[in-house]
């Protein structure tokens, strides 16, 4: 099944981020209702940073049981693990650490590998063991070109075939990451589009009014069962 997108359009980016926070937490207590072990994919960016300290604050109202919850990531930063640069560094800093979540799949870092590619090809061999990706929900940032994850335009991890690639000579600094490639990131069952501010509003317009994946490259990820854009007003501005 490939699901048609859902836009959801609010005020400004706290609405936005409280929205997203308390639907996520919803999903997250539905499925650990039923036994299961929720798998999500984070990413990084400016509205995430808002919607992780939202996640922290509505979090000890929920039935979330953060520590059966396994922790991934659509697209990291190859720096220093202790760079402010690193996706992970935040989403520790603004949620993880607060709500004791314990099974986290940090990409790695320069610490951890001799270089990115090294790197990505590290963590397809980790999402293969937890079963190549199949997350519930995947959220996802995208950039005024329409990036999303280290996905760029016209770069040739847009038609790569492993799970996770790296990625060198980023348009937008730091110039060395690892990302998920279009593979894992279309199994999700459900795909979340964060996205505030109009200077993305014309990505987000080319995005669902289906351009071609390789020149915006969030034109090309739809989830399993869901694709929800959670829109605050100024993205959703040229729809
Ligand atoms: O570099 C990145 O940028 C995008 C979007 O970030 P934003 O600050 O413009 O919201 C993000 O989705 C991605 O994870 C990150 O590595």
């Amino acid at each position: 099944m490939t699901s048609t997108p859902r836009i959801e359009v609010h005020p400004d980016s706290a609405t936005l981020a409280t929205a997203v926070a308390g639907e996520l937490l919803s999903r997250l207590a539905d499925i650990q209702a039923t036994g299961g072990v929720p798998q999500i994919a984070l990413t990084g960016g400016t509205i995430a940073e808002e919607i992780h300290r939202e996640i922290a604050r509505l979090s000890p109202a929920s039935d979330v049981d953060w520590s059966q919850v396994g922790i991934w990531w659509g697209d990291e930063r190859f720096v220093a693990p202790d760079s402010p640069d690193r996706n992970a560094g935040q989403a520790r800093a603004a949620f993880l650490d607060a709500v004791g979540a314990t099974q986290v799949h940090e990409m790695p870092s320069t610490a951890d590998a001799a270089d990115v590619d090294a790197g990505a090809a590290s963590y397809a061999a980790e999402l293969r063991e937890h079963g190549s990706g199949e997350f519930d929900v995947v959220m996802l940032g995208i950039g005024p070109d329409g990036h999303v994850a280290s996905l760029f335009p016209g770069f040739p991890q847009l038609d790569a075939t492993d799970i996770a690639v790296g990625v060198t000579d980023s348009p937008k600094p730091p110039p060395e990451r690892i990302s998920l490639t279009f593979a894992p990131l279309n199994r999700a069952r459900s795909v979340w589009f964060l996205v505030s501010g109009d200077g993305k509003a014309p990505a987000v317009a080319q995005a669902l009014g289906g351009a071609d994946r390789h020149d915006i490259p969030a034109a090309g990820v739809t989830g399993h069962d869901e694709t929800i854009w959670f829109l605050d007003r100024g993205a959703a501005s040229q729809l």
